[in-house]
């Protein structure tokens, strides 16, 4: 049963802007993850995944919400952590319910003691099924597997052979991925996106299915709402690397601000090196849109930072699954503009829930943002279709569901 705070609906008229027209919205919702029907099974199956564990970005996050959600259908999670870390160090935190952290840190990409210490996990635990989220993790739980005699999943979270900015890694990964994938015994993608990708790689089509990520439905209360003519505060959050595209966001706002319109870009996320973020600081000097951008680092409440946007901004240049901020912007009934990238138009549909530009193409992000901020795409109209678009397809039991029936079809040998 959703057990969720939703106060009498309200007539917006009074709340809304000049030049948007009024909808029907709720003035306060917090819907805070919740079981499904019924009561909470007891544990029957335990799942160890094997992450990396070094930042707390979108994968880690996938990992998170299935730790704290499989247990509503009877799995319980464990994480080992290959790579010392924000992600190792918060499943520590107390109040933490994703499930036991464990450590088994590498100490180089080829160190594969890792395996023997997740063998020893599964022995010491009970472990009944192994579960990868990395090519680096991939190639430790493949050798694990091996010496247990478990079954393993592989969770495809992005293309490997354009995972990054570094041709040289992507090739490395994509080479340790596809020798790591002979012997797993299935996959799931993010997307469906990536379930092509894997079969236009030679993957059987039996051997993956599509758990679309979810999150949690949170929708802060907003009380401000954006007005035609008025200022606007888009916002991108993300571990600002180069895949994200950035760079095409500034320049879209110097062009915006050419173009008359008072918008500002709030950029919030640690960067991933201090030369990339150097790099940053260079072009929005060089561009002298200071006055248009504010910087923040990594918040731990980013539903309370989407509630002060008026869109969330996603260039994403190639590479993505099925974004994470994309998801929790729409739960939050925060507009999305992203670009046709990977997973992202089969959550965002231009024109629905947000607008889409292509990647790469600052006049493209320009021209969306400008639909929005003048007026010809309709912010409640918007706003509220993403948030029924989350609570249909996106939330976090249904991914939690997805991968739970994938462990039980698998070990039933119905996979
Ligand atoms: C290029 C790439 O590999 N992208 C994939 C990666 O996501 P990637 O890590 O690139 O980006 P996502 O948007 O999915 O996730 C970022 C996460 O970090 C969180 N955050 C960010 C900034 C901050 O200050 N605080 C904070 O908590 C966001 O709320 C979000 O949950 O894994 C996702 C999960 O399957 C995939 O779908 C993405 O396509
Ligand atoms: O294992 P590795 O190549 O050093 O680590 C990488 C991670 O640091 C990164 O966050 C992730 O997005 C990549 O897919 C890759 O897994």
């Amino acid at each position: 049963m959703l057990s969720h705070t939703n106060p009498a609906p309200v007539d917006s008229a009074s709340l809304a802007p000049a030049g948007l027209s009024p909808v029907t919205v709720n003035p306060v919702i917090v819907i805070p993850a919740t079981k499904p029907p019924g009561l909470t099974p007891s544990i029957d199956l335990k799942v160890l995944h094997v992450v990396n564990g070094e930042h707390f970005s979108g994968a880690e996050r996938v990992q998170s919400h299935l730790g704290r959600c499989l247990p509503k259908f009877g799995i319980g999670a464990g994480f080992a952590c290959v790579k010392p870390g924000k992600f190792a160090a918060m499943l520590k935190e107390p109040g933490s319910d994703w499930g036991d952290g464990h450590d088994a840190s590498m100490t180089n990409r080829f160190d594969l003691r890792a395996a023997a210490r997740v063998r020893e996990l599964v022995i010491a635990h009970g472990y009944e099924l192994l579960h990868a989220h990395t090519p680096r993790t991939a190639m430790i739980t493949s050798i694990a597997a091996r010496m247990t005699g478990l079954p393993w999943i592989y969770h495809v979270h992005s293309p490997a052979s354009r995972d990054s900015s570094n041709a040289m890694a992507n090739r490395v990964n994509a080479w340790i991925e596809r020798q790591a994938l002979r012997s797993c015994s299935h996959l799931i993608t993010v997307s469906e996106s990536l379930r092509m990708d894997c079969i236009r790689k030679g993957v059987a089509e039996e051997k993956v299915t599509v758990v679309h990520n979810g999150v949690p439905a949170v929708r802060p209360p907003r009380t401000v709402f954006p007005t035609v003519g008025g200022r606007w505060t888009i916002g991108m959050i993300a571990l600002m690397r180069p895949r994200k595209g950035l760079e095409v966001a500034i320049d879209a706002l110097a062009k915006l601000k050419e173009r008359g319109h008072d918008v500002t870009l709030r950029v919030i996320g640690p960067f991933e090196t201090t030369v990339y973020e150097a790099g940053i600081q260079s072009q929005i000097d060089a561009l002298e849109i200071q006055d248009r951008i504010e910087r923040f680092g990594f918040t731990k409440d980013v539903p309370a930072a989407l509630a002060e946007l008026d869109a969330m901004v996603l260039p994403s240049l190639f590479g993505e699954g099925l974004p994470m901020v994309v998801l929790e912007a729409m739960a939050a009934a925060v507009p999305v503009i992203a670009t046709r990238v990977e997973g992202t138009p089969e959550a965002v549909t231009h024109g629905v829930e947000g607008l889409l530009a292509e990647p790469q193409d600052p006049e493209s992000l320009a021209d969306a943002i400008e639909e929005l901020v003048t007026g010809r795409q309709d912010w409640h109209r918007m706003s509220e279709s993403a948030f029924q678009t989350h609570a249909q397809k996106f939330s976090d039991l249904a991914m939690a569901s997805g991968a739970a029936e994938v462990y039980r079809r698998l070990l039933n040998h119905i996979l």
